[in-house]
This record gives C-alpha cells, structure tokens and sequence, in this order.
C-alpha cells in the first residue's frame, strides 16, 4: 500500500470540501479535520461569531495558525478540508504546497449559489449579493487555488459519492506515477 501523503482539499464555498473530505477519508481508512471545525473548537465559539468580533483579519489569522499547527504537526497522513478563503494568504499556499498533496475542487458560480442558499453559517455571504460576491471571490481566487493544486476535480452535475471517486481514482493514478517515475 502507497503511503499517501496528507490530503488537502481546497475549493470556493460549496465546492463540497467538507462533503468530500470526510466521504474520502472513511474510504481510504484516514483521520478527517474540517479545519473550520478546528478553529471553532480553539476559538470555544463559531465562524459567524469571530468574524463579529475579531472582523476578517482576525478569522484569517486563526486560519493560519490552525493549518500550521495541524499540518506540519500531524504525525499520519489524513485529509483535510480547508475554508475558501485558505488561499488568499501566501504563507498559506507554502504550507500547503509543502505538506500536501492538494486537491482543488471546481464548482461554478452556480453551483456555488445553489449549494449555500440554504447555509446562514457563512458571514462572507450574509452582507449582500450572494451571486455577485461568490462571482467575485471566484476571480481573485480560482488562480490561486489552481497555483496550489496537485489535481483538479470538476463537482458540477455530480453527486458527491461520484466526486469521492473520481478523487480517489486521481489521487492513485498521480501516487502510482510518482513511484513509477521516482
Ligand atoms: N457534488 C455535490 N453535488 C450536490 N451537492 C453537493 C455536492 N457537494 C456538496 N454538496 C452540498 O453542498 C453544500 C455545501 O457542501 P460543503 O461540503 O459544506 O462545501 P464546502 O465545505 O466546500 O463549503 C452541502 O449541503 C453539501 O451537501
Ligand atoms: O471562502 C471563505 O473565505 C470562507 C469559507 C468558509 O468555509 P467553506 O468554504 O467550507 O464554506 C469559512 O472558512 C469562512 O466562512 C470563510
Ligand atoms: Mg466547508
């Protein structure tokens, strides 16, 4: 059995990262961190919550100080889901081209749209046009999340237990040649 890497899966809000992760870490047997989830859980309190009270700048630097501790301090390989927003900071994008093998989930805007309407737990989405924001951020950020990514995985049209899959089968065919090529 190739010993895989830590999984990393990076994507704009409703991509399906927090979906995905824990349906491929339960195939391919590893431990699943939302890192969402970690924040909450060092802040005692919820993202709504620490972008009230710390603002942006304060979420993004709990951001930062959970992928770096998590990451780099993990002592298995495991997958992770990231928040939209890990790639707007450079010393994010070291971190994860340096311990991952990252996985860029793709959704359109639409899906993007469709997939949050139902959600209030994103603050960045609560303070106007949802589509016009989604669109923006999807500008500034589909660049970076493709400088990251080790694969890219289209979501659109597919169930979740197909996208799972499709990332597993993409994740053993770049393993398999690695260690053909190494
Ligand atoms: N491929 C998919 N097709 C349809 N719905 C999806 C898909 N992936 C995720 N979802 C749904 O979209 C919503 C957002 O998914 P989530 O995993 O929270 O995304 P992210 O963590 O990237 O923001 C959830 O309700 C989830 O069930
Ligand atoms: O895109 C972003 O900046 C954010 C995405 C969210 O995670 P999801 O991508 O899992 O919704 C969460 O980290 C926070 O609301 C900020
Ligand atoms: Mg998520």
């Amino acid at each position: 059995m190739i010993k895989a890497p830590n999984i990393i899966l990076v994507g704009p809000m409703g991509a399906g990262k927090t979906t995905i992760g824990r349906l491929i870490s339960q195939s391919m047997g590893k431990e699943f961190y939302d890192l969402d989830k970690v924040i909450e859980d060092n802040a005692g309190a919820d993202i709504p919550w620490i972008f009230e009270r710390e603002g942006e700048e304060g979420f993004r630097r709990r951001e930062t100080h959970a992928l770096s501790a998590i990451v780099q301090s993990d002592t298995g390989d495991c997958v992770f889901a990231t928040g939209g927003g890990i790639v707007m900071r450079e010393e994010n994008r070291d971190i994860l081209r340096d311990n991952a093998l990252v996985v860029y989930l793709y959704a359109s805007v639409a899906q993007q749209l469709y997939r949050t309407s139902k959600s209030n737990h994103r603050p960045l989405l609560q303070t106007g046009d949802p589509k016009a924001i989604l669109k923006k951020l999807f500008e500034v950020r589909d660049p970076l999340y493709r400088e990251v990514a080790t694969l890219i995985i289209e979501t659109d049209a597919r169930h979740p237990r197909s996208v799972a899959n499709r990332v597993l089968d993409a994740i053993r065919r770049h393993l398999k040649m690695e260690t053909t090529v190494s």
